[in-house]
């Protein structure tokens, strides 16, 4: 099977659902922010503090190209999909599947969360719809789109493992 990506806004649930996508396909799974903390030894939080945003670009740019390409989730950062390189890279060598959520939902998912540097602002709700309405061509260029908004994940992984065997 050819690697799946993920990709998606922020609280999409790329990561959490990305998870259980790969037990249920029984591959593997990675997460290109964990990967890439790991590798540089510093949270999402601080390489964006320390080293700007610009870095961390380079990080998902670089990393993506020394992923499987096989039998793999691949759960990516929000951001990924920016990069034009990336986009072109992920649909040429896998399947693209872009988690929405409607951004009221992705406010409530991530209400209390301090991991993610981009939503360290006062207007919450204005820079997500921003920034969402700003990427949405960028994300629509998947192979197909899974919504995510009002499902539970259990729901999530049921629709992608539909829209894969139709794909297949
Ligand atoms: N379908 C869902 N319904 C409710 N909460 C969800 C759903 N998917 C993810 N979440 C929650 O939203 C938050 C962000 O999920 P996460 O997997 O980190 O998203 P992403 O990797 O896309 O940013 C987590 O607290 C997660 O438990
Ligand atoms: O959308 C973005 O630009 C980002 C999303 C984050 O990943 P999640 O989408 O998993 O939260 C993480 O890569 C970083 O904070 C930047
Ligand atoms: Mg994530």
């Amino acid at each position: 099977m050819k690697a799946i990506f993920l990709t998606g806004f922020m609280g999409a649930g790329k990561t959490s659902v990305g998870r259980q996508l790969a037990e249920r396909l029984g591959v593997s799974v990675v997460d290109t922010d964990e990967m890439i903390e790991q590798k540089v030894g510093k949270s999402i939080s601080e390489i964006f503090a320390s080293e700007g945003e610009s870095a961390f670009r380079k990080y998902e740019r670089e990393l993506l190209k020394t992923l499987p390409l096989q039998n793999i989730v691949v759960t990516t950062g929000g951001g990924m999909v920016i990069q034009k390189e990336n986009r072109d890279w992920m649909k040429k060598h896998g399947i693209v599947i872009y988690l929405h959520c409607e951004p009221e939902e992705i406010l409530r998912r991530l209400a209390g969360d301090e991991t993610r540097p981009l939503l360290k602002q006062h207007n919450k709700q204005e820079l997500i719809k921003r920034l969402l309405t700003e990427r949405m061509p960028y994300y629509q260029e998947a192979h197909f789109i899974v919504n995510t908004t009002h499902r539970t994940m259990a729901e999530v992984v049921d629709d992608i493992v539909a829209a894969l065997k139709q794909h297949m």
